[in-house]
Formats: structure tokens, C-alpha cells, sequence
């Protein structure tokens, strides 16, 4: 009877959930504070990891290292955080290891009057450390898009193959670049790369020849799922696709998740036992129920907080 004053009110409620939803992206984003990272949160349930040392190519140094754990187990245990994007700023995605942070922050790889067994066992704790700052991508139970462009170097490689889904743009590169500063990758690339691409002769190809991979042929040989245009277009792409993720059940796919990393490491007969186990729990979620009602009602789902 009122059609005027009833399209007001559904436009007031609209402009109130609009301002409620960037209040709550907003509070989100400022519990997470980094000096080499920039965390924000773009679309409900999408957080947005920012490689941010531009001046510096994205360089890894030491605080870098230690800040990817804190800031990966920090997201991993927020329930209001469903998909996560991976995006560097500036001109190049990353030239890896930070080569001025080697001499300076890191003495002891060089200090040649301490014993070396001493010596040893130091740079086995730091390497491992090193390693646990990418294994924390693989561990967090949401899936993470790696947005790379331009150059992607060394540690770089070693970050994108612990993520779940990596896009390029067409200026991308990539490079196994390690053997050529004489030592062998340590942090990641030597074991995830080859199970993600699945071709042990491309794999040594260009680990033994530091050659760079262009987006055509990162493409070609598997190592991204998607090449955009620019590095605007890219993240873009990585943000859209988490925001899809974002709005399905999060118990799903979060056991997704956990069944296919468990399966590439596991017989098919264990990872099948796997994810019994983990059905026999899941299937029991409200999400399930939610979902097929929907379905049927030809609904979309709005799921609750993990
Ligand atoms: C326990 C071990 C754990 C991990 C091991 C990882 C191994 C590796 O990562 S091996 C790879 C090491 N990285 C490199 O060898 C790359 C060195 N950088 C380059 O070759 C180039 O910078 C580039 C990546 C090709 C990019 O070139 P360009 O686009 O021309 O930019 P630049 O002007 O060269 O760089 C801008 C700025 O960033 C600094 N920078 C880039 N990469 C690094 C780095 N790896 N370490 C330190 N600094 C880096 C570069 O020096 C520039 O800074 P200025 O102050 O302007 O000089």
C-alpha cells in the first residue's frame, strides 16, 4: 500500500548492511600489523596479504621470515577468514632472498671462527624456521591464491608452490634461481614444485639452470592455473576467485583442503581412510542441511562463522 516508503526502508537497510559490512572488513584489518606485510581485508571473508617492502623488490629479510608465521597462524585461526590472496606491491612480485639481509642480519653463516658443528646446528634451526614461514601457507586450513607479476625469484618460487591456486600476469617469471649463488633450494621449491607440475624433467630443467620461466610456459608446464593481462588484472582475478570460495560452506572446503594436501603425500587407500575420518564428523554440520535447502529452494546460503 505503501510501495513508496517500503523501497525506502529496504534502501536505508541496504546503505546499514553496506557500512556494517566495511566497519566489520575494516575492524578486521587493523588487529593485523606488519612492518614487511600489508593485511587487509578487501571483501568479507577475503584477506589480502600484501608482499611489502617495495623499494627493496619484496626482498625476504629477517623480520619478513618471522612475520609470514605470525601473520599465516593468525589468519589460519580467525574463523571470519574464509580465502586468502598473496599479491606483492610494487614493480616485481619478489627477488627472494634478501641478499644485504644474508651479510648483515644472518653473521653466522659466514663467521668462520666458531666451530663448525656449532655453526651447523645454527643454520639448521634458521633454515628450518625459514621453511615453517611458507609450510604455515600449506598449513592454514583456508586455501591461499598466490597473485604473482613481474619477476618471481628464488624464495618467491619457494612461496607460490606452498599456496593452493597460483595466477600470473603475462609479465610474470619465474626462477629457481638458488644454484646459481651455489647452494641448492631449501625452503620448499625442490619438494612441493615437482608434485604440483608433475614433470621430474621440467623440474630439474630449470632447477639446475636457474632459467626463467615465462607466463606462457608457467602456464603450459602447470605451475599457474590462470595468465592475465596486468598485474591489476591478476589480483583481481585472485580476489574475485576468493570471494567464491568465500561464499561456500567453510567446514567444506576447509576439508577440502585437508584431504587433497593429505592425498598428495599419502596412498590412495590411506588418504580414502582420511577422509572418512573426517566426514564422519563433517557430514554432521549444519552447513550440509543449509546447503541442500538452498539447493532446493533455489536459495543462496549464508553460512555461520567457523
Ligand atoms: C635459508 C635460505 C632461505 C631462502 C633462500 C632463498 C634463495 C633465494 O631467494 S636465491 C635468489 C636471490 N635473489 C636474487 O639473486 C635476485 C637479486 N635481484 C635481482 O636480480 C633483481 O633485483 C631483480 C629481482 C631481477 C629485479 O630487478 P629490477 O626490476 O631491475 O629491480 P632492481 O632495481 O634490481 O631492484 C629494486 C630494489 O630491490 C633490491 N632487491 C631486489 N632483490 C633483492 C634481493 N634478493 N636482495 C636484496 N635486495 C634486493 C635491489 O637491490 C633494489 O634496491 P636498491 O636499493 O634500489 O638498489
Amino acid at each position: 500500500e505503501f510501495p513508496g516508503t517500503i523501497d525506502l526502508a529496504k534502501n536505508r537497510l541496504a546503505a546499514l548492511a553496506n557500512v556494517m559490512t566495511q566497519r566489520a572488513c575494516a575492524t578486521q584489518s587493523t588487529q593485523w600489523n606488519y612492518q614487511t606485510l600489508a593485511v587487509s581485508v578487501p571483501n568479507p571473508h577475503v584477506a589480502h596479504v600484501e608482499l611489502n617492502r617495495p623499494e627493496k623488490g619484496n626482498a625476504m629479510n629477517l623480520t619478513f621470515w618471522r612475520e609470514m608465521v605470525e601473520c599465516f597462524k593468525s589468519l589460519g585461526a580467525d574463523g571470519d577468514i574464509r580465502a586468502i590472496v598473496v599479491s606483492g606491491r610494487g614493480k616485481i612480485f619478489t627477488g627472494g632472498l634478501d641478499l644485504v639481509s644474508l651479510t648483515q642480519e644472518m653473521p653466522d653463516f659466514f663467521d668462520t671462527s666458531k666451530d663448525i658443528g656449532r655453526r651447523a646446528k645454527s643454520l639448521r634451526q634458521t633454515i628450518e624456521q625459514f621453511q615453517q614461514s611458507f609450510t604455515q601457507i600449506e598449513q592454514c586450513p583456508q586455501p591461499v591464491i598466490a597473485a604473482v607479476h613481474s619477476a618471481c625469484v628464488g624464495g618467491g618460487v619457494d612461496l607460490v608452490t606452498a599456496c593452493d591456486v597460483r595466477f600470473c600476469s603475462a609479465d610474470a617469471y619465474f626462477q629457481v634461481k638458488e644454484v646459481d649463488l651455489g647452494l641448492a633450494a631449501d625452503v620448499g621449491t625442490l619438494q612441493r614444485l615437482p608434485k604440483i607440475v608433475g614433470n621430474g624433467s621440467f623440474v630439474k630443467d630449470i632447477c639446475y639452470t636457474a632459467r626463467k620461466v615465462y607466463s606462457q610456459e608457467a602456464l603450459d608446464m602447470g605451475i599457474v592455473s590462470r595468465v592475465l593481462a596486468t598485474k591489476d588484472s591478476c589480483v583481481e582475478a585472485a580476489l574475485n576467485t576468493a570471494k567464491l570460495i568465500a561464499e561456500k560452506s567453510p567446514v567444506a572446503v576447509q576439508a577440502t583442503k585437508e584431504s587433497i594436501n593429505y592425498s598428495r603425500d599419502h596412498p590412495v587407500t590411506d588418504s580414502l581412510n582420511h577422509v572418512r575420518l573426517i566426514n564422519q564428523c563433517m557430514l554432521q554440520s549444519e552447513d550440509v542441511v543449509k546447503s541442500a535447502e538452498a539447493m532446493l529452494n533455489k536459495e543462496t546460503a549464508v553460512y555461520s562463522k567457523l
